[in-house]
């Protein structure tokens, strides 16, 4: 048993009086944080979800686990109605001061309470809490609320050298060794978390494409258990895919070979998926409700983008066409997916083998929408999105919004082909065979990237807008 375990029992956290203290501090620092969710709103206030002490009686720091909701006023699209506030994952540490190597990981010093005249700090950029998370998983430690379980058939070892990314991420992750990596998601939501369901099931499928969760982070809440954090092995010296192609498109290198390849791999994973978990047949009522959404969310789009409306009746084409097969009476099938494929999920080894990570989905769909299953294309459509992406974003690529064209002609049509070739290879159907249904997620998924890239990365709007474009214009 760890010591963390034995320390928890005996010495509960001070819950009000805790809040107090670290209130004001973190209503000015999680605004700034890369992964908080809910940017351009202020935080009002907090509810303490669970405060868990994680260091044993006697260390000089102390380490606390928390999960907080943070308040924050409502967006128009939430109306009136009052909203719990998103929770967030935060290991809190407390020390008397920081040594310089832990300055950019200062939260504050707090006034009042039980960590007054202290410093607090984000303890995973300091090895030793960080060490403490490997050494709870190993041992499959209870801490209050908190739950670690583990794969016992992958050796864990436990001297492994903890580093934190410093990648731009949704979450944060900690590399231990170069052997493992350790996801903590930020944004927690109860139930089952795609992050960690999609890679257990693929692993008991015997599928070698997605690392194998060898550990994972639990809390038991209110009779539901939410996923804290997901262990898996480190792909050594990879690559992703995105850094990948801008390096081969910057050389003048063609990347279909790759391309082919990465269809093949994403097959494989939706082949193992159909395999291992439900699926179902989509007919008219639920094609219906289906391009209902994806409608909707363009009107939703092109009310928050101007420069969206007069594409809009173009885009729609697409949605209808789909409809209207429908309507006719053709079915699709629909399994689990990725949810949110792009470049930038895809891993390459330095033998040149492809997995996929990053089963989380869009985080900002609920649990149970990104769970529900869809029809294969929509993985592949953000796929062909992101091959568009790459040749529009080398350096030197003109980036007005009249006129972002790729710099190597007929690079993205030779990725696109090749991807799909290496699809069918894999899974026996080419996704080309359907384009009506293809042209419709390829329409939604760049509507999405307009979206986010107007709230995002405003830079980047003509990248996504060159696309609707086109798609607008198509039959
Ligand atoms: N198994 C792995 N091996 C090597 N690097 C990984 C692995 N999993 C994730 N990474 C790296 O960590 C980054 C963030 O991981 P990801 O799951 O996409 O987190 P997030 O959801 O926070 O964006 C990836 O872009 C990749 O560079
Ligand atoms: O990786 P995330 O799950 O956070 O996905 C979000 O951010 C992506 C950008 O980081 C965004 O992807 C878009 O830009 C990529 C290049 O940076 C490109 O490869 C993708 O094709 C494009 O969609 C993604 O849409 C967003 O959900």
């Amino acid at each position: 048993m760890s010591e963390a375990a034995t320390h928890s029992a005996t010495a509960p956290v001070a819950r009000p009086e805790l809040l107090a203290s670290l209130d004001p501090l973190l209503r000015e620092w999680l605004p700034r944080q890369r992964w908080f969710a809910g940017k351009g709103r202020p935080v009002t206030g907090f509810t303490l979800v669970s405060a868990v002490e994680l260091l044993p009686p006697g260390a000089k720091a102390g380490l606390l686990h928390l999960l907080l909701r943070a308040h924050q006023p409502l967006t128009p699209a939430q109306g009136a109605a009052p909203q719990p506030g998103d929770c967030y994952q935060l290991l809190v540490g407390v020390r008397e001061a920081l040594p310089p190597r832990l300055a950019p990981a200062l939260i504050g010093h707090p006034d009042e309470g039980p960590l007054a005249g202290r410093t607090v700090y984000e303890a995973l950029y300091d090895p030793r809490p960080a060490g403490l998370l490997l050494e709870a998983l190993r041992s499959r430690a209870r801490v209050g609320e908190l739950r670690f379980e583990r794969d016992m058939r992958q050796e864990i070892r436990g001297d492994l050298v903890p580093r934190l990314m410093t990648a731009e991420q949704s979450n944060s992750s900690i590399v231990y060794g170069d052997t493992f990596i350790l996801k903590l998601l930020r944004r927690i939501v109860p139930g089952t978390n795609p992050d960690l369901e999609l890679p257990l099931a693929l692993s008991r499928a015997g599928c070698a494409r997605v690392p194998a969760p060898a550990a994972w982070m639990l809390a038991d809440l209110g009779g539901q258990t939410s996923v804290l954090g997901v262990l898996q092995p480190f792909v050594q010296g990879a690559s992703d895919g995105w850094e990948l192609a801008l390096r081969e498109l910057a050389k003048g290198e063609d990347f279909a070979g790759e391309a082919r390849a990465l269809g093949r791999a994403t097959a494989e994973v939706h082949t193992a998926l159909a395999r291992t978990l439900p699926t179902v047949t989509l007919g008219r009522a639920q094609m219906e409700l289906l391009v209902d959404g994806m409608a909707g969310r363009l009107e939703a789009a092109a009310q928050a983008v101007p420069a969206l409306r007069p594409y809009a009746p173009g885009l729609l084409t697409a949605f209808e066409a789909l409809a209207d097969l429908a309507a006719e009476g053709h079915t699709w099938t629909a399994q689990r997916i990725h949810g949110d494929l792009h470049l930038g999920q895809c891993l390459r080894s330095p033998t040149g083998q492809w997995s996929l990570i990053d089963f989380e989905g869009e985080p900002s769909k609920p649990l149970a929408e990104r769970r529900m299953p869809q029809p294969v294309a929509r993985d592949i459509a953000g796929m062909l999105r992101s091959f568009d992406y790459a040749a529009h974003s080398v350096p030197g690529a003109p980036g007005d919004a009249d006129a972002p064209a790729p710099l190597i002609p007929g690079w993205v049509d030779a990725c696109r082909a090749a991807y799909c070739t290496g699809y069918a290879e894999a899974a026996g159907v080419d996704p080309r065979t359907d384009p009506v249904l293809l042209r419709a997620y390829e329409t939604e998924k760049a509507v999405y990237e307009v979206l986010y890239e107007a709230r995002h990365r405003p830079d980047w709007l003509p990248v996504p807008m060159a696309a609707v474009r086109r798609l607008a214009a198509s039959p």
